[in-house]
């Protein structure tokens, strides 16, 4: 069966496996207390935990998939990876679905996956755990279909060890797994945003859309969770911060759920091999049933104007 199984499910079911591998990988760096920071830029840090977790997934799934693209936020190592990093086992649940039609024949030369093996680097630095998310995007045509996101450290403040976390997953035409997808609160207005990465531009966006909360949290598979949990109506950032792997994941699940995320002019981000890394749009992501176009109406165009 699981050999049988059309590609983008075997995708999705291993990713869950290399992701919570990768999980594990960013408790037990954070437990040995050396994070080993490297600072790849202004206000852009990496540790041990992102470079190990990529080593993880971008190496179990490319045993498995040889011929998909896969591109990772941390760039190639020539390291060994450990042989108990290296995962080939899949979630045997997703391997059951029902895969929609124009899914169902896709070729491994025809995807691309996105890995963000540590998003919310620098709330990770600073003891914010349940900031941070482990996320897989693949995409088909450019289109983000499939995503899985790991959250290393949901719950860790009421249970121990490799007990804690949580991976959700959605797929375009089938829908979610892994969470209690719901709507947040009517009438009212919750935009969650950067807490790490502000600027005035990002600051005029929120302001001009009169929240009646603002929550400012890291990284960008949290934020989108947010939305899927009724936390928030929108994640707004007018900023070209983020990249391909940050938004790829998120935006597959939460357009699995019914929700929305484009560029600050409203247009999809492309995800095929080629595109350009930078998300220069900035993120404008809304969750089910929130009207995306009044976002997008509302937003001045002297802010659209600095995110070309
Ligand atoms: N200026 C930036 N430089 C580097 N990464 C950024 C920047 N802005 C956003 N990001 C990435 O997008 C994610 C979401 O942004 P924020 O948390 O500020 O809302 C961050 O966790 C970071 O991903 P990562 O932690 O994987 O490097
Ligand atoms: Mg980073
Ligand atoms: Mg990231
Ligand atoms: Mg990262």
């Amino acid at each position: 069966m699981a050999q049988n199984a059309p590609l983008i499910l075997r995708l999705v079911a291993s990713s869950i496996t290399a992701v919570n591998r990768a999980g594990k990988i960013i408790r037990d760096v954070m437990s040995q207390g050396d994070l080993g920071i490297v600072e790849k830029g202004k206000n852009d840090l990496q540790t041990e935990a992102d470079r190990s977790a990529q080593r993880c997934i971008v190496t179990s799934l490319s045993r498995q998939f040889p011929s998909v693209t896969i591109i990772g936020e941390e760039g190639p190592s020539n390291c060994e990876v450990p042989s108990d990093w290296v995962v080939t086992d899949s979630d045997p649940q997703v391997l059951q679905l029902q895969c929609p039609e124009e899914l169902g024949s896709v070729l491994d030369h025809e995807v691309v996956v996105w890995v963000d093996p540590l998003d919310g680097t620098s709330e990770y630095t600073q003891g914010l755990l349940d900031h941070v998310t482990v996320l897989v995007g693949i995409a088909v045509g450019g289109r983000a279909i499939g995503g899985v996101i790991h959250q290393p450290y949901y719950n860790y403040e009421t249970v121990n060890g490799d007990d804690m976390g949580r991976t959700l997953w959605g797929i375009s035409g089938i829908g979610t797994g892994g969470f209690e997808p719901q709507l947040p609160p009517e009438g009212r207005r919750i935009i969650t945003t950067t807490r790490s990465h502000s600027n005035s531009v990002v600051q005029a966006a929120l302001d001009a859309l009169h929240p009646d909360e603002i929550l400012r949290v890291g990284g960008a598979g949290h934020k989108v969770m947010l939305l899927m949990e009724g936390k928030a109506h929108a994640y707004v950032f007018a900023s070209p911060g983020c990249k391909r792997w940050d938004t790829c994941a998120p935006e597959a699940v939460l357009v699995a759920m019914g929700g929305h995320l484009t560029d600050m002019h409203g247009n999809s981000y492309c995800y095929n091999k080629d595109t350009p890394h930078q998300n220069t749009g900035g993120v404008l992501a809304t969750a089910k049933g929130e009207d995306h176009s009044w976002y997008l109406r509302n937003l001045p165009d002297t802010i659209r104007q600095t995110l070309v």
